[in-house]
């Protein structure tokens, strides 16, 4: 049974359908890409997973606790970063972290050091004594990163990790991303950014109107429903670029909202 166990999840709102009938399975050490388009339903899956939302239906399991039931033993062993979540106006890095780290059960002099550990590698050391509502998009962008991150969870839950960020600063975090993962942990990462997850994922999921529409590995093994890569049972040529996989899947999933390459953040190949 993988980290993050989710079976026949539904969760609505009124008569929208956000997520409907989702099933999928994340292990130690992946990377796992919740692609999809605009109101494809990524938000409300995560929602659901760190126990901020009760799902309509189905099952749902993270490290082996269930967030429907316990959410704040689920909250306590994972690390999220929302989508569009901003550090309080009213405190400096140094406190949130703080913060986060003492209510994460983190001991004081771990916080420090930790806090001394991400102000280094994200570059915000400087601002570390600063008031968030005096900083940047981007820095404050940094300090939620390593708010999620600073009791060193097992599983991490990211919307969108690399919003604002520069490019530099985007190069880091991709390649932490990569480590973290690597050392036993899963990330889960959800974007519709196509061209980081085919960088730094071990495998997608295309999610479209509340399902999973097809899986693909991305490092080299056998994909979720992908069987040996000749004759996939999903029907994907192998060869097939994940724009492509992306475009062809979710048109026929006769989506909410159609996407259409506009949409999509991708950059030319270069
Ligand atoms: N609180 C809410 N009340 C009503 N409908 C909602 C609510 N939150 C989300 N929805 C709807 O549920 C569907 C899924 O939304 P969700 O935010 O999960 O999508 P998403 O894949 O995260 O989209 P995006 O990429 O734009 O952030 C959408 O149709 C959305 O309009």
């Amino acid at each position: 049974m993988g980290v993050i166990q989710v079976d026949g999840l539904v969760k609505s709102y009124g008569n929208v359908d956000a997520v409907d009938g989702l099933s999928f399975s994340v292990d130690r050490g992946e990377i796992y890409g919740f692609l999809g388009p605009n109101g494809a339903g990524k938000t409300t899956t995560i929602g659901v997973l760190t126990g901020q939302l009760r799902p309509d239906a189905g099952t749902v399991q993270v490290l082996e606790t269930d967030p429907t039931t316990e959410p704040i033993e689920t909250r306590h062993r994972v690390g999220i970063l929302p989508e569009q979540g901003s550090p309080p106006s009213f405190l400096t890095p140094r406190e949130f972290l703080d913060f986060v780290g003492d209510v994460r059960g983190l001991e004081p002099d771990r916080i420090a050091t930790q806090t001394d550990v991400w102000a280094d590698r994200l570059g915000f050391e400087s601002k570390l004594d600063t008031l968030h509502t005096d900083l940047s998009r981007g820095q404050q962008q940094k300090v939620m990163i390593a708010q999620a991150f600073v009791h060193e969870p097992d599983v991490v839950f990211i919307d969108e990790p690399l919003a604002n960020l520069d490019p530099l600063v985007q190069e880091q975090v991709k390649q932490f991303l990569v480590s973290y993962a690597a050392g036993d942990n899963a990330v889960f990462v959800s974007t519709h950014n196509i061209d980081v997850a085919e960088e730094i994922c071990t495998r997608v999921g295309i999610v479209a109107d509340g399902k999973i529409v097809t899986e693909r590995s991305l490092d080299g093994s056998n994909g979720g429903d992908g069987g040996d890569g000749e004759g996939r049972s999903d029907g994907i040529d192998s060869d097939e670029s994940l724009l492509e996989i992306f475009l062809e899947r979710v048109e026929s999933a006769d989506v909410r909202d159609a996407p259409s390459l506009d949409r999509l953040e991708t950059e030319p190949k270069r």
